[in-house]
Order: C-alpha cells, then structure tokens, then sequence
C-alpha cells in the first residue's frame, strides 16, 4: 500500500482532489491494474449508527459493528470492491485478495489517525458452502465505499473508491467531494429518519422443523456420545417470525448497543434487502499491537431476579461439573489451535462470569503473542469453528449438525468482522443473531450437548438466549 501523507488544510479544494485522482488512474495505468484510494479526515463528533441510519437503503450493501464497552463503533455502507470465495479455501482466497488489493491501494490523510487505510468488512456463513437459499454468500467481503468509525472521542471519515482505466475521474472526485463535504458538518436533522414504528406486532411464530425437533436431535446427538462418536456437538434452533409491517434493522441494533454493552451489536446488509443482525457475546478472535486475544465461552446460567438470586445461579454455574467440561473443551480446543500455528498461549483455564442482560456464561479470555507471518485470517480459518459452536473432536462432530438440524445456518455462528491494512482487527461469532428480511425475522439461539445434557433444559436455555433478539425486535 502506499501512503500519501496530507495536511487537511493544503487540500481543501475541490480541484486539488481531482488532480489526485487523475494521479491515482495514471499509476493505475502504468501498474496495468485499479488503484483503491482510501481517504482518511477527521471529523466532528458523530454517531456512526446514527449516519448509518440517516442514509440507510435496504438495497445497499452495509457493515455495521459496536461495542459499547470498548467505545467502538464503526460503520460503512456501499462497496468501492467486493469479493466472495466459497468452499474450503475461502479463507485462504480472502487473505490472497486482501494482500494483493493492498498492494494497489493508496490510502491518503494523516496516518495517525485511527482507522487510517481502507478496510476490509467480512462475513463468513458457518459452513464452507451455502445452497442458493441462503441470501448471504459464503463469504462476502467488501471495502464500502465510505465508512465512519467513532472512538475514544474520536471520529474519522474515510471515503474508498477504486480507480482504472475507463473511470469517470471527474464524477469519482464529485462523490467523495460531496461525501467529505456532508461528513465534515453532519445534520441529522436533514435526513427523513424513520422513527421507531408503535405496536409492530407478531402474527405468526413458527420453529423450523415443528416443535419437537430440537429436544428430539438433542436426544439423538446424546446417544453418538454414548457410543463414542464425539464429545460434544452445538445444536441450535431457528424460530421463524412474522409481523404485520417490516422490522428496521437498524433500530433494533440501536436498543441491542444499549441494552448489550458488553457485546458486539452487528449488522451486515447484502444490499437485496436481508440483514443479519445481532448482539454476541463472543469474539472469535482480535489481533492488536502484536497480540492475539480468543474468547473461550461456554456454560450458561439464567440471570437472577435479585443479587443473591443471581449470585446463586452464577455460583452454581461456576460448580457446575457438566458446564465446567463443556468450557474446558472450547478452551483446550483454542489453545490446541493457536499452538499449532505456533504460538504460545499465556491464559490460565480460570473461568469467571460474563454476565449479559439474559444469561450468564463461563469465560476465559485466551492471549497469546502473535507470531511472525501468521495473518489475522489464518487465525480465523484455524480457529472457526470453535466447539463453543460446532463440537469436538471437530472432524466427527461438525458434520453431524446438518442432520440433526433442520433449517441451514447460513451466517448463523460464522466469523463476522474486519481487517485493516496493517492485518489488525477484530472477527466476532454470529450467535444471538438473526437474519431479518421484511416483514420476516429468522432468529437462531443454541446450545452445546454434552454427556449429562438433559434435552428439556437445552430447551429452555435456548428460550432465554433467543430473548436478547426477541424482546428487542419490537
Ligand atoms: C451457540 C450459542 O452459544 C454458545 C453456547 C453456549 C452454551 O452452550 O452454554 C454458551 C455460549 C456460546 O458459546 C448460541 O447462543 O447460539
């Protein structure tokens, strides 16, 4: 990638930004290949949810992705690029067109500034292949071509577009000129929002399957453990809902962010009207500054009505001996995973309690230094699926969840996340999630199966984790 180091204030004009572009095409000429100019300022404080929101199109590709607690938000809409590998390698081919965009990028502003550099938005569906009903390909990745991050009181405005032969640089330069433009001086007030829709109501609720098919492949899966077929297996539900008017999105993910602080509120558009939204709790894994951080989570309590009552299920869960194996095998199991890509764990298998508005869980927070060449989508491909969703050994188990299940994950489960251009970023799991399309929401909640399971508690531990998108859907 090359740098263009600028000072804001020297290229204030319009036509400053066209000769640059015009730049830009004469270098896409002469490496034979488009250039992706990134376009990096600071600017006033805003809400990116909120610009997300302002200028929201269901039939625009966009990313959304915050946590309350680590004062993150980011937000992009439209692709300048997308790309979308399927089958086994698709991560492999999504590390290789990361790199080789990189090397035709420019990214342009100050690049101290957080966020500097295009990019790279990404959601993987569970399984290495998705059927044609599926409205999210295997993978989608894609640079939007603008994007607003705000954090630690800070916000930058980036604006990406590629550049080749045949592009209209005049009209490329208009874009991000009006882009910048609106961004620098914000008004929300401008833009006709749709306020929060009164009395949306639930005509129909229906589970995929009938409603014995979960306790039934619960009961199932239980009996390949007896007999030794595998240790453990995630099974989950899919709950169709039908309203009398479309479900926003993005207003939902608004009361997700406040109520679920302490997880990943996320949406990711295909720009044909579908979203996949959610508020998990989990993170698959970030690297940061030269290191690399997994969430080992499993085990799961209700919350408690008052102090002792939920001191008394935490407690519990922390004694539990079924709960405390199930996690242990998500952690052994990530630990097992970074080791084989040589590096070296540093965490202590020591659960303490992740306590969400509905549920409590047991979690280790797994670091580990990052090893020389070993690329955040490495990680990803190594690490997903974790027995915290798939099963282990995983070779035995992960096939299985097809016939037990009766409806396709999809996005459900899979990595969602992002890359920069120095390889830093950050992948949650696609749980607490649901996939809303209209009037239609699809909401998936699971659990993990081991010996000593009991399927009418599986049961109504997913009805409790089903509840942080249920509630918040109205
Ligand atoms: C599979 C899900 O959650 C996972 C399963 C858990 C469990 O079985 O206790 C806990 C946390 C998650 O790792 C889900 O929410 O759909």
């Amino acid at each position: 990638m090359d740098t263009i180091q600028l000072d804001p204030a020297k290229a204030k004009s319009f036509e400053t930004l066209h000769a640059f572009l015009q730049a830009c095409l004469v270098k896409a000429m002469e490496r034979g290949k488009p250039q992706l100019v990134s376009i990096a300022a600071e600017s006033s404080l805003l809400d990116p949810l909120a610009v997300l929101e302002s200028i929201y199109e269901d039939q625009q590709q966009h990313f959304y992705i915050e946590k309350k607690r680590d004062d993150l938000a980011i937000a992009g809409a439209e692709a300048a690029i997308s790309y979308s590998p399927s089958g086994a390698s698709r991560f492999k081919s999504a590390k290789a067109w990361i790199e080789e965009t990189l090397e035709n990028a420019i990214a342009v502003g100050d690049p101290s500034l957080p966020f500097f550099g295009p990019h790279f938005f990404c959601g993987f569906s569970f399984f290495d292949e998705v059927s044609s009903k599926v409205p999210f390909p295997s993978s989608s990745l894609f640079v939007p071509r603008w994007q607003v991050v705000s954090t630690k009181g800070r916000c930058v405005a980036i604006a990406n577009a590629t550049i080749g032969l045949g592009d209209d640089v005049e009209a490329v330069a208009k874009r991000i000129w009006n882009a910048n433009t609106k961004f620098r001086s914000f008004d929300y007030s401008e833009e006709e929002c749709s306020s929060k829709k009164d009395g949306i109501r639930i005509l129909e609720t229906k589970e995929r399957g009938g409603d014995d098919a979960f306790q039934v492949a619960v009961g199932n899966a239980l009996k390949q453990i007896k007999v030794g077929e595998f240790e453990k297996i995630v099974l989950a539900r899919a709950l169709e809902l039908k309203a009398d008017q479309p479900f926003h999105p993005l207003e939902i993910l608004n009361t997700l962010r406040e109520r679920y602080e302490d997880c990943f509120a996320f949406s990711i558009a295909n720009g044909k009207g579908q979203s996949f939204i959610g508020a998990s709790p989990e993170r698959l894994v970030s690297v940061f500054k030269g290191r690399v951080n997994v969430d080992a989570l499993a085990g799961t309590a209700p919350r408690g009505k008052t102090a002792s009552e939920d001191a008394r299920f935490g407690a519990g869960l922390l004694d539990s001996e079924k709960d405390r194996r199930e996690h242990r095998i998500v952690y052994d199991s990530i630990c097992r995973r970074l080791e084989s890509l040589d590096l070296s764990v540093e965490s202590l298998c020591c659960p303490s309690l992740k306590k969400l508005q509905n549920v409590q869980h047991l979690f280790v927070d797994v670091e580990a230094e990052l090893a020389d060449g070993i690329h955040l989508l490495d990680l990803v491909a190594e690490l997903h699926p974790t027995p915290a969703v798939g099963g282990t050994p995983r070779e035995a188990a992960v096939p299985r969840i097809q016939e037990h299940e009766r409806f396709e994950r999809g996005l459900y489960a899979g990595p969602i996340g992002w890359i920069n251009s120095k390889g830093e970023g950050e992948f949650l799991v696609g749980i607490r999630s649901a996939l809303v399309d209209g009037e239609n929401a699809c909401l998936y909640a699971g659990v993990g199966v081991v010996e000593g399971s009991v399927p009418e508690r599986e049961h109504l531990e997913t009805n409790l984790k089903f509840q942080a998108l249920k509630e918040n859907l109205l």
